[in-house]
């Protein structure tokens, strides 16, 4: 007899950061209840909070740069690699993998380098605006993420296991690369057809006047999202930057959300927080 495929519907995809306040009891707890009522989920995650405090404690503090177009990130040489690497694939994975497998689900943890999930192009240098003046600096590890491996997802997804990702990312040639997370959640709800991916954080959302939380923009139209970059400053930026992707790719809604307390899964899929659609 043969056995009909499983009908494969579109999952959501979470991201949660890595800023200080996140509760991932909250988040895990309520992934774990909205996964036994059966929603297909994955789930990407940050670490830079985690990741500064452990590179100041081993004496190689971070470096943060800021592009000429103003965009601000982490530059990446070897030794931060390898830092980032302790702390996301290890310490902040291991740690999401364990919660959920308390919590009785099967959560596998794999960074974008197994398996090439995420894949992109390695940019060795960057140009950077430092005291005003335009330099380029080499030796990063950095890139973007460009292709997704969606078959490897699938076959977690399709064997009942919830795939649990973060950055790096691989190189074409295999070299670990320093990526966006909130961009590779963004590349990954396309790649997966998801029908929503949420970007939960320690902020209400994304506020008008950063930090007065109470001027939280509820709702932003798909076609104007990239207008609403103005009121998003230094790492904020990369969120909106990841909306306007994914909704350009297709996914219907986009909501940044708060991952603090509560039930944020299910708040943010109610509504709550900025929704992009
Ligand atoms: N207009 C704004 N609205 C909300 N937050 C803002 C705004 N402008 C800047 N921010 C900052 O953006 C931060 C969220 O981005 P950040 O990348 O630090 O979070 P993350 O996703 O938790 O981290 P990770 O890089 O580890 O994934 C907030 O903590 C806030 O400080």
């Amino acid at each position: 007899m043969t056995q009909a495929a499983p009908t494969a519907t579109h999952p959501t995809i979470i991201k949660v950061g890595g800023s200080a306040g996140i509760d991932y009891d909250a988040v895990c707890a309520d992934i774990a209840a909205l996964w036994k009522a059966g929603q297909r989920l994955v789930l990407v995650h940050g670490g830079s909070g985690e990741t500064n405090r452990v590179a100041e404690a081993l004496g190689h503090p971070p470096r943060f740069v800021t592009s000429p177009s103003g965009y601000t990130s982490r530059f990446t040489d070897r030794e931060t690699l390898e830092i980032f690497e302790m702390v996301y694939c290890g310490k902040m994975n291991k740690g999401i993998v364990e919660r959920l497998q308390r919590l009785g689900v099967n959560a596998v943890g794999l960074s974008g380098l197994d398996g090439r999930i995420f894949e992109g192009r390695h940019k060795d240098s960057v140009r950077i605006v430092e005291n005003g003046k335009t330099k380029v600096l080499r030796g990063d590890h950095t890139g973007t993420v460009e292709r997704v491996n969606t078959a490897l997802i699938d076959l977690l997804l399709g064997a009942g296991y919830l795939p649990v990702l973060t950055p790096p990312a691989s190189s074409y040639d295999g070299v670990a690369i320093n990526v966006d997370g909130d961009r590779a959640a963004a590349a990954l709800a396309v790649a997966m057809h998801a029908d929503a991916l949420l970007l939960l954080s320690n902020v209400p959302g994304l506020l008008r006047n950063y930090p007065d939380e109470s001027s939280l923009i509820t709702h932003i139209p798909a076609a104007d999202v990239e207008q609403y970059l103005e009121f998003a400053q230094d790492r904020m930026k990369k969120k909106v930057l990841g909306a306007a992707e994914a909704v350009a790719g297709g996914v219907k809604r986009v909501i940044f959300g708060d991952a603090r307390a509560g039930q944020p899964v299910s708040a943010a899929l109610g509504g709550a927080g900025t929704v992009v659609s």
